[in-house]
């Protein structure tokens, strides 16, 4: 790890940082460009960490005039606060909504977004002591942290409150009379508000606007679901006479007004167009070398990611640089605090031991507030924290941020790297890629990360799993009429109904479609549909939390390690009757894999694009999936420890996919023979699916994968990916969209990886079913190269299809961005071409 040493002059490779280095002066925290050069200074020389450093220069705040309709309390309210004048952005977000029109305000963090929907409602509220606004926002915190910032800046008689699962009974009723700024969450819409909506009427009559804060939260299954709870709000208020406005505020996504609008259900116009200022920062892409360790088949493996976190944290402590960790899990953020203790210990430095702590997570108000006030008093330098402190802090005045993996989303990767930063002060960020294809790939490509968004949020609202089960709850809450039919989907939502009457849920009578059952329908909007599975502490008796029943057999199978809020336990028994696991609380040195075999089938092809050799291809499949055995790892390096075998039933999915056959001509072409094919595609495969997220917010725990050399669907070589939730949710539907783009990011990963014969940094996969075996990492690169090819040729023959939209070449379409979204875009240089970027 990096260890203090004379700074060294020249700048690191890749670098397009301007800021010169050199050392600090006596008793100064040096800046971001001089912090990277010093901590790189002690690095070994046959070791270089960094990939690419890209500099963040300051942004300049772009002002408007206060809009003439702004409540003048209000106005000075604001200014008494230090908002002298507003900016840009937030005045065309906010007129717009003032005009009436639902809008999607999508600006970096910090930016201000809060303002653009508090003018509008603001003013409405003090003009029509009538009116109310809904917040809706993902987590309690954030919720809570709004509240206190509208009930500083509303006049007295708009009396905000919380209504959420933590609101006393005994104050429910006061809220629904007397509260005109509701904060609540789509959860509690669904179960408490909309169904109880004759209670709330007085309220639902007189919603001027609905806000949705950060909404890059509502994607996939869920985000599906809350799309249909907001489509019901929006009914149930058109039937007391309220057309709310919809305001949506969201960090960094691409094409926020497709989004918003899916999301919404009504067409939305975007904000984009960011004037609030930025301090500058250097930003560091950081890529822990290979090791001599070994894991799955020998491959070589990194150094962790949380390894060279601790070993920066401490270095940066070290220089007094105040410096947030960013990990994944709290277990995490306590070793990254300790190892980096351990490394100021045996430095010689007791001094700075003390001055290093973790954010432990719990989200107590009180525990935030003393961390806040102790980072900037300067007693602590370095917190190792989860993303329990991405949202909804102020620390003002860090030097430095390290992010300890990819936070899944470029949305988090900004609100994190945002922490950091004061006025006039360059501060440094550094993302350290962890063992993954996602993570090498943003490593050596920096204009996935600076440049235009491509990650959209997708969410599938046609979903026959979301769009059911909604459908009854709107027809609880409120006979549907075919009037309604429109907001949900137009004939699919028909064709639901039908199918929902056959079954006996709902009943057609001459003016609609009538909730049928006993009681109100019971619909977990976060859950996948299958019954959830119960953890249970043996000794104590103690529910510890469920998980999905999806993923049940993999992740609480007897014998498997469960991490619950960063607390270990191993799983004594996975009753499947009782669907409850129960466990034991213990730390050992490793963690579990499951071990599956699965089987494909095609139901139905909804869309092919033939590309010669090759075809693409989106439609339904059926899954079977069991899982047989599990592994044992060891924590860190990923050694096989031993293999047990399990005995549990097999399962069926019914989902979406996207997938690709290959002729024997393509096979032939990408030369790869009878042995060697299944091992190219199972590498492709692995890879595609570990990238994907980077088009569409999803992980790669929600997608599965099957390849092989004859599928009996086809009679062809196939690769197949498929969303891993009921139905779907949207995600391999983005991935044939966006083909081309995905293959060719798929392509440079494998290809630009320096493991000689597949690794987890390219084709490896930590939840393989089989293994890792087999894997053909030069025929993976080697298919893609004949698919990509094809796909290339399509496109010339202008045989595109209309669906792939956005299915266009990466470096066109970052050459042809319109203003981009998000905190760093604006400065991203034209860059060199892809094949010039350093590796
Ligand atoms: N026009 C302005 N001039 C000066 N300061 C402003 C202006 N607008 C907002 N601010 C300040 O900027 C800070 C960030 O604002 P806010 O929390 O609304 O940003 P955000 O975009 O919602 O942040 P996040 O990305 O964390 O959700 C706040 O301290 C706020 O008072």
């Amino acid at each position: 790890m990096t260890t203090l040493h004379p700074v060294r002059s020249a700048p690191p490779p890749g670098t397009d940082d301007r800021s010169g280095g050199g050392a600090a002066p006596t008793g100064q925290v040096p800046h971001g460009g001089e912090l990277l050069t010093a901590l790189l200074a002690g690095t070994a020389e046959d070791e270089q960490p960094v990939t690419h450093v890209h500099h963040l220069p300051v942004r300049e705040s772009r002002t408007a005039g206060w809009p003439g309709w702004v409540e003048p309390g209000l106005r000075d309210r604001l200014v008494a606060r230090g908002v002298s004048a507003p900016w840009q952005h937030q005045v065309a977000a906010a007129q717009a909504a003032r005009d009436g029109r639902h809008v999607v305000v999508a600006t970096g963090t910090a930016s201000g977004k809060s303002l653009a929907y508090q003018l509008p409602a603001l003013t409405r509220l003090a003009e029509d002591p009538r009116a109310c606004v809904l917040y809706l926002a993902p987590t309690k915190a954030l919720a809570r942290d709004q509240l206190a910032s509208v009930a500083e800046l509303a006049d007295p008689s708009v009396r905000p409150a919380a209504y959420d699962g933590d609101t006393p009974a005994e104050e429910r009723d006061w809220i629904r009379r007397h509260s005109r700024w509701i904060v609540t969450n789509p959860d509690m819409l669904h179960r408490g508000i909309l169904p109880a909506h004759q209670r709330w009427s007085s309220t639902l009559r007189r919603v001027a606007y609905v806000v949705i804060d950060e909404c890059h939260a509502y994607r996939g299954v869920f985000g599906s679901h809350v799309g249909h709870v907001l489509r019901r709000l929006r009914r149930i208020c058109r039937r007391y006479g309220a057309e709310p406005v919809f305001v949506l505020a969201s960090a960094t996504v691409a094409d926020p007004a497709a989004a918003a609008t899916r999301l919404v259900g009504a067409e939305v116009l975007a904000v984009t167009d960011d004037g609030s200022p930025r301090p500058g920062a250097t930003f560091a892409l950081w890529e822990p070398p290979l090791t001599e360790r070994t894991g799955e088949h020998g491959a070589p493996l990194r150094r962790s990611a949380a390894a060279d976190a601790a070993g920066l944290l401490a270095d940066l402590v070290e220089r007094g640089a105040r410096t947030l960790a960013f990990v994944r899990s709290r277990r995490s953020a306590e070793s990254v605090a300790e190892q980096a203790r351990r490394l100021l210990h045996d430095r010689g430095r007791p001094d700075l031991v003390a001055r290093v702590d973790s954010y432990r997570g719990g989200y107590l108000p009180e525990e935030r507030r003393e961390l806040e006030r102790a980072l900037s008093a300067g007693d602590l330098l370095g917190v190792a924290t989860t993303n329990a402190l991405e949202l909804g802090i102020d620390i003002a005045g860090l030097d430095a941020v390290v992010l300890a993996g990819y936070p899944g989303t470029l949305a988090s990767l900004w609100q994190q790297a945002g922490r950091a930063g004061r006025a006039q002060r360059e501060s440094l960020v550094v993302f350290v890629a962890r063992d993954d294809p996602l993570d090498h790939y943003l490593a050596h490509h920096p204009r996935a990360v600076f440049g235009r968004p491509v990650e959209a949020t997708v969410t599938d609202p046609a979903n026959p799993y979301v769009l059911g089960p909604q459908l009854c709850c709107a027809a609880a809450e409120l006979p549907l009429a075919p009037a309604d039919l429109a907001d949900f989907g137009g004939p699919v939502a028909e064709a639901q109904l039908e199918e929902l009457v056959a079954a006996g849920q709902l009943r057609r009578r001459p003016t609609g479609w009538y909730w049928a059952g006993r009681g109100r329908p019971d619909v977990d909007i976060r859950g996948s549909g299958d019954e959830p599975v119960a953890i249970i502490e043996a000794g104590t008796g103690r529910l510890l939390g469920t998980v999905d029943g999806g993923a049940a057999h993999s992740t609480v199978h007897e014998g498997a390690l469960y991490v619950h809020r960063g607390d270990t336990f191993v799983v004594d028994e996975f009753d499947l009757d009782d669907a409850c696991a129960v466990v034991h609380p213990e730390s050992p040195d490793w963690t579990t894999v499951a071990r599956d075999v699965t089987d494909l089938s095609i139901v139905s092809i909804e869309r092919t694009r033939p590309l010669g050799t090759v075809t693409a291809h989106t439609g339904v499949v059926d899954v079977t999936n069991q899982v047989v055995a599990y592994q044992r790892r060891r924590l860190g390096t990923g050694e096989v420890l031993a293999e047990f075998p399990l005995d549990l039933p097999p399962r069926q999915l019914r989902t979406k996919a996207v997938w690709l056959t290959l002729d024997h001509r393509a096979v032939e072409r990408a030369d790869v023979d009878d042995a060697a094919l299944p091992g190219s595609l199972h590498a492709a495969e692995h890879a595609a699916i570990g990238i994907l997220p980077l088009l569409a917010t999803c992980d790669r725990w929600d997608l599965g994968g099957l390849s092989t050399a004859v599928h009996p669907d086809t009679g062809t070589a196939a690769v197949f990916v498929y969303d891993g939730h009921p139905g779907g949710a949207g995600f391999a539907e983005r991935g044939y969209a966006a083909l081309r783009r995905w293959l060719q990011a798929t392509r440079a990963t494998v290809a630009s990886c320096e493991c000689e014969a597949g690794c987890p940094s390219c084709v490896q996969s930590p939840k393989c079913g089989n293994g890792n075996d087999p894997l053909d990492k030069a025929g993976a690169v080697r298919v893609l190269d004949v698919v990509l090819d094809e796909l290339a040729a399509a496109d010339e023959r202008g045989a595109a299809d209309p669906a792939a939209d956005d299915d266009a070449d990466v470096e066109e379409v970052r050459a042809a961005a319109p203003a981009p979204v998000g905190p760093p875009a604006a400065d991203v240089p034209p860059g060199p071409a892809e094949e010039d970027l350093v590796f």
